[in-house]
């Protein structure tokens, strides 16, 4: 994308997340490059006065300007300059949470993906460790600012020579075409840093993550951390000592030039006044504007190379920015659905970067209120097909139905209210159990204790003093609970109960229970289903016979597939034999 571009795409998005801040900057940029003027012009007027008349009412009048003027433009500037940082830490909450939506509307897929989370991490590093967001705006601030002073000054300095112009701009070209060496040498640095930066954060996050405590103990992990942090540190030690070496040179040399000018100029000056081509006033006031232009000269060049170079690192940050959401497409509403048969017809999935399908030519009909028992071996793709059902991922060739409708044209937040699923892997939100539970509009406080209870968790709820409304962990209520494992599963199901849709997944529902609670969940599974659709993984095949159906999986293809009554009377097929297998295990124990 053409930088012009790529900053008018970025104003626009800043411009629309927060306009105030915008109109502060500009108004406190044009502030800024009035100020200047006075120190030069009215001095001269003094001394100029000083030497030849000593008008003390002219005197007078010049000092007044001067201090009045000044304490004016501070007064203002500095009102300015706080209402800048307030708009300026407003402006971050606001785009922290621009993109944390961006992250959680992302399609689950592309989560995954290195090259995704490469371009995530490029474009976080930019905002949060270059500041770029907050460089691109001050910059573009300082480009007005600066052509504003630079007009001003340059027609003062034209007066005395236009050459003095030309020098001082070359002389602040060579120091631009330094801090331009600079900044390439900082960009090809920082993005040669950018993997050892993710692996030693990463590192460094494991050490306190106290969720990690007991791995790290009982398997002797700390000192493989300290040694794979050591060696990411020594990494980016090297690709620093060289960027500071460097950038160290370029600093130097670009002193040397300032110094120069400031020579060359002098120099000039002293000679007109020696022959009284200017007065001592002038003096000051072309010394100041020649300062003061080579000053903004550079300000200005700078600021225009630094946003060249930062549009590079926002080039990543529109990328990311622009990454679409396919799970966003659709066009259906829950409402749109009548007929809740789910189809899977053909379907066949292989992982983002990997060639071997983990599921093959899926092809399974689950009626309305059916429900379906999913079993096989480890790896045999069974979580996998849950994650196409519920849009994690697309698959890579056929077509999931529900009724007429293909999953895909169903918007996604709608699709996603007609499922109510539990994950192995599920996450409880540091918030209250009330919190948790309160998934869908309206719902009571009644209908949470009730699924609470179906879940088998009253007897628990009744332990807690604050009852449903106890946190669950401590990271944001030192009186928060750490529930067990069994206990944070009773209340995952509760949760997906408490949505109230018409197809339930379970993915291994109760292998963190004990068997009595095991038992309960069971025992009143026709309660907790309700007619709804039912979906359930489970590797202890006594569950099996609760459902209606059984799909066995196997290398990722469904290779039987029938009601409990029938597959286990098929001797050599593979769930009579992992159910005659678990059971004998159970009978002979
Ligand atoms: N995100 C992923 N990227 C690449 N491969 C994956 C990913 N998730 C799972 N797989 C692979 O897909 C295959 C099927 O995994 P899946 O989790 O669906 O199996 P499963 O039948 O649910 O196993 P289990 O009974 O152990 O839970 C496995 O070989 C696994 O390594």
């Amino acid at each position: 994308m053409k930088n012009s571009k790529l900053l008018l795409y970025f104003y626009r998005m800043v411009f629309s997340i927060s306009p105030a801040y915008v109109f502060t900057i500009l108004l406190s940029t044009a502030f800024q490059a009035a100020a200047p003027f006075i120190n030069i012009i009215v001095p001269k007027l003094i001394i100029d006065e000083l030497m030849g008349g000593q008008d003390r009412g002219k005197l007078l009048l010049y000092a007044s300007i001067l201090i009045l003027g000044n304490l004016f433009f501070k007064l203002l500037n500095s009102y300015f300059l706080k209402k800048v940082e307030v708009g300026e830490r407003k402006f971050g909450f606001q785009l922290d949470s621009y993109l944390g939506n961006k992250c959680v509307d992302m399609d689950f897929e592309n989560v995954e993906k290195s090259e995704i989370l490469d371009l995530k991490e490029k474009a976080f590093f930019a905002i949060y460790n270059l500041s770029a967001v907050r460089r691109t705006i001050e910059n573009g601030a300082a480009i007005i600012n600066q052509i504003i002073t630079l007009v001003g000054l340059g027609y003062i300095l034209s007066i005395l020579n236009p050459l003095i112009i030309l020098v001082l701009l070359l002389i602040v070209c060579m120091n631009a075409l330094l801090f331009k060496k600079m900044e390439r040498i900082q960009y090809e640095d920082n993005q040669k840093a950018v993997y050892d930066n993710r692996a030693f954060g990463y590192y460094i996050n494991l050490t306190s993550d106290f969720s990690m405590g007991k791995d790290v103990r009982l398997y002797n992990g700390a000192p493989l951390l300290i040694q794979k942090m050591k060696y990411f540190m020594d990494n980016l030690l090297v690709i620093y000592s060289r960027l500071f070496t460097e950038t160290g040179k370029c600093t130097g040399l670009s002193n040397i030039n300032v110094q120069l000018q400031i020579v060359i100029v002098y120099a000039y000056l002293a000679v007109k006044v020696i022959a009284e081509k200017i007065t001592i006033g002038s003096f000051t006031m072309y010394a100041g504007a020649a300062k003061s232009f080579s000053d903004s000269l550079l300000s200005f060049i700078n600021a225009f190379i630094d946003i060249n170079q930062l549009c590079m690192y926002l080039e990543m940050f529109m990328k990311f920015d622009q990454l679409e959401s396919k799970a966003m497409e659709g066009i259906y509403t829950k409402e749109d659905i009548k007929d809740y048969t789910i189809e899977f017809r053909n379907v066949s999935f292989a992982y983002p970067g990997k060639k071997e399908y983990t599921l093959k030519d899926i092809s399974i009909t689950i009626k309305p209120g059916e429900r379906l028992s999913i079993v096989g071996l480890n790896g045999a793709g069974k979580t996998t097909f849950i994650k196409l059902l519920t849009r994690l991922y697309e698959p890579t060739s056929g077509d999931i139905y529900l009724g007429q409708t293909n999953i895909r044209e169903i918007k996604y937040e709608e699709y996603v209210k007609l499922l109510a699923v539990v994950f192995q892997d599920f996450k409880l939100l540091s918030y209250t159990i009330r919190d948790n539970l309160n998934v869908r509009d309206g719902i009571e406080e009644q209908v949470m204790l009730e699924e609470l209870e179906k879940a088998g968790f009253a007897k628990d709820l009744e332990k807690l003093e604050k009852g449903i409304d106890t946190s669950i962990y401590k990271d944001l209520d030192k009186s928060g609970v750490e529930f067990s494992g069994g206990q944070s599963q009773k209340l995952a199901i509760a949760r997906a109960l408490c949505k109230d849709s018409p197809i339930v997944i379970l993915d291994e529902p109760t292998s963190a229970l004990d068997p009595i609670s095991e038992y309960e969940v069971y025992k009143s599974f026709d309660k907790l289903m309700e007619g709804k659709t039912a979906i359930y993984i489970s590797h202890r095949l006594s569950s099996t016979r609760f459902s209606d159906k059984i799909a066995v999986f196997n290398n990722g293809m469904i290779v039987e597939y029938g009601p409990h009554s029938e597959l286990i009377k098929q001797n050599e097929s593979l769930y009579a034999t992992m159910f005659k297998t678990q059971a004998k295990y159970y009978l002979e124990a």
